[in-house]
């Protein structure tokens, strides 16, 4: 599918194929069209073309409640005034279920959250994660197929997005259905997905599992973007190093070399910055043990070093 606004192209034939069941991640940075492409999915954008099939239909005629999909959003916006089950019951009411058919299955819902006991509350009288949970349960109240999920974990600190990401994953296995969830968040991505998409500019730069995406980025975007990567040029073309892999080791002729910037202590071992000939900003993971054995310092200049099997070959630019 594509989606222009005018002249600007935002998603630019995405072609894109997610298996029932599957936590998949469309993961980029700010602008390159994940949250177009998670609207078209829903319903609440049209495309300009292409075409969206949800279990072999084709949905993008249908309004967002007919999709069979359901959202939730970056501010997950309950309704101050409603209590947590008629929150969860609020979509039921819309299409017109009896209010004790809509009860009982908004309790199932608020209880698979683990949230039965505060069924009463208004989502004033809730934590930030427990509003969350009652977010979640409001979208999975109409059986969806597919659950889209806008950033679901950007309004939480640090310590709750943890926890509500474990159980984003784990609700997401109980239940066995398809979730699609945007984030500029590499961390993230790997953690959850069992598919990252990886975007830029609108067009998917690589798909793949964790590991594919992590340990074999194609092209010095995704090395970047993933992280945890040195991109460095060798006169056969681009090549991507993982920082746990770098080593250091004397300069010697013909060697990468690179001058010691700064070394940080990380708990599991050092983080050593490097500054390349041409202002490359690299990063070496070394061992206590590595670096008790040769004791290097800022300011010195130290060669490269990597084993053949670790070197991923990068596509050159577009
Ligand atoms: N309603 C709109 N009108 C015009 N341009 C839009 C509109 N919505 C999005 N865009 C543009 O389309 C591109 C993709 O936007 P989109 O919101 O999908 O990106 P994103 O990857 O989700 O970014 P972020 O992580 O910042 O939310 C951007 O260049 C954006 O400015």
């Amino acid at each position: 599918m594509t989606k222009r606004f005018g002249g600007s192209v935002a998603v630019d034939a995405l072609e894109l194929k997610i298996p029932a069941g599957t936590y998949c991640c469309l993961l980029g940075p700010s602008g390159c069209g994940k949250t177009t492409s998670l609207r078209m999915l829903a319903g609440h954008e049209r495309q300009s073309s292409g075409d969206i099939l949800l279990d072999n239909h084709e949905v993008s005629g249908l309004p967002p409640a007919q999709r069979g999909t359901a959202m939730m959003f970056q501010s997950y916006a309950l309704f101050p005034h409603l209590s947590c089950l008629d929150n969860v019951a609020f979509s039921l009411r819309m299409r017109g279920v009896a209010k004790a058919e809509r009860h009982a299955k908004a309790r199932r819902m608020l209880a698979l959250v683990e949230l039965e006991a505060l069924a009463d509350r208004l989502p004033a009288q809730l934590s930030g994660g427990q509003q969350q949970r009652v977010a979640l349960a409001r979208a999975l109240v109409t059986n969806p197929s597919a659950l889209l999920l806008d950033e679901p974990l950007s309004a939480l600190d640090p310590f709750l997005r943890g926890r509500v990401r474990a159980e984003l994953k784990r609700f997401q296995r109980e239940l066995g259905i398809t979730f699609v969830h945007v984030t500029h968040s590499q961390d993230e991505a790997l953690a959850l997905a069992d598919l990252v998409v990886l975007m830029r500019d609108g067009r998917i730069e690589q798909q793949g599992t964790p590991l594919e995406v992590f340990d074999s980025p194609r092209t010095a975007f995704a090395a970047r973007f993933m992280g945890g990567h040195n991109v460095i040029g060798l006169p056969g073309g681009l090549v991507a190093v993982r920082t746990d892999r770098t080593r250091l080791l004397p300069v010697a002729e013909g060697a990468v070399a690179a001058t010691i910037r700064g070394i940080e202590y990380t708990g599991t071992g050092f983080a050593v910055a490097l500054a390349g000939p041409r202002g490359e900003e690299w990063q070496a993971l070394l061992s206590e043990a590595a670096l008790r054995a040769q004791p290097w310092e800022a300011g010195q200049d130290a060669g490269l070093g990597w084993d053949e099997v670790d070197v991923r070959h990068l596509a050159a630019a577009a």
